[in-house]
């Protein structure tokens, strides 16, 4: 099943906030329970929200009657708004957004401002799903049989249409024959990790083993891991961002001289930005003093101690060794190869 697709005007997603232990299919009949979707992360990862971006625009024009296509058009563009404001740091929710509105703001009907809003909408999902198998095919010949790969946070099928960013270059190269380990970094305080990527890459019988964050480092130190690969939610012209704890990683693999790989569709890339433009966004208190999100109210710190936490940070693209993208693999210069490259 895709992570999220349109059926009778109605917006279905795979509810990640219950995975691994249950497998749940979210309605979202307005762009309200939409964005609400997306401010908790039932659904999540750049081109899932991409995806749901353009979905959303769409579900704005059929969630009720209109008498004009003046009315209609007033009523999308502040449904747009309204998702803009759900998640600041991944820049594919709004090329997602604007790309619909854009679309169906050259309606000169009420129903045709809503078909050209959802045929708009499934083009993105359509092509989200070839670029990441393209992505896939092009990421794998980085990859050989045998290798042994760290990854964080969730870049499979759940943070995307279907198959993947990151985890798409590793299902890809499984495919190909080659056989590949995984370690995967459990990601608090979401637990993308533990809970999706491992779900995800049992239900492929990809062999994964569960880290905690912090134990990252012990395991480039004892050379069990020889690659590092992750997603990213906005690459800017100085630094790539990602979930909490990819910077980490990256200073680790210099340190332990391990290739440091990104992998992420062309809109992605902010090119225009650098890393002080770009609004990290910061999360509750709650996911961080509770056990976790699924295990509710379980008090981990006292319930007034002081909380930052920060869904991304930054990795100055000095710490990258090579950026996968479905218009092939762009290696440094980053500067020129990346304009060049994705013709941006
Ligand atoms: C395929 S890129 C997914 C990207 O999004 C994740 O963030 P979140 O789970 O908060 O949406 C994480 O940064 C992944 O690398």
């Amino acid at each position: 099943m895709r992570t999220i697709l349109w059926e009778n005007n109605t917006i279905k997603l795979i509810d990640q906030r219950k995975l691994p232990d249950t497998f749940e299919v979210l309605e979202c009949k307005n762009v309200v329970e939409l964005g609400e979707a997306i401010k908790t992360l039932a659904v999540r990862g750049a081109p899932a929200l991409e995806a749901a971006g353009g979905y959303g625009v769409a579900l704005a024009a059929f969630e009720r009657d209109f008498t004009s296509v003046e009315e209609i058009k007033e009523y999308i563009k502040k449904g747009a708004e309204y998702l803009a404001s759900t998640r600041p740091t991944a820049v594919n929710l709004f090329v997602g957004i604007e790309r619909v509105l854009k679309e169906a703001l050259k309606g000169e009907r009420v129903e045709e401002v809503r078909e050209l809003a959802l045929k708009e909408a499934q083009r993105i999902a359509d092509e989200d799903v070839e670029r990441n198998r393209k992505m896939g095919k092009i990421g794998a010949e980085l990859f050989e049989d045998g290798d042994s790969i760290l990854t964080i946070c969730n870049t499979g099928s759940l943070a995307t249409v279907y198959w993947g960013t990151a985890l798409g270059v590793i299902r890809s190269a499984v495919e190909e024959g080659k056989k590949i380990r995984v370690y995967a970094c459990e990601t608090r305080p979401l637990n993308q990790g533990s809970r999706l990527t491992t779900w995800e890459l049992m239900q492929d019988g990809i062999d994964v083993t569960l880290i905690t964050d912090s134990m990252a480092g012990i395991v480039m130190q004892k050379g069990m891991v020889n690659k590092v690969i992750a997603g990213a939610d906005r690459i800017v012209r100085d630094a790539v961002f990602n979930k909490i704890g990819t910077y980490t990683l990256a200073v680790l693999a210099k340190h332990h001289g391990i290739p440091f790989y990104i992998a992420a569709p062309k809109t992605t890339f902010d090119w225009s930005k650098k890393a002080d433009d770009v609004k990290i966004e910061e999360r509750s208190r709650e996911e961080i003093i509770y056990c976790n999100v699924k295990c509710g109210k379980t008090l981990m710190a006292p319930q007034d101690v002081k909380v930052y936490n920060p869904a991304f940070d930054p990795t100055p693209l000095e710490l990258v060794s090579a950026i996968i993208t479905e218009y092939g693999i762009i290696h440094p210069p980053y500067d020129r190869n990346v304009p060049e490259i994705l013709k941006l």
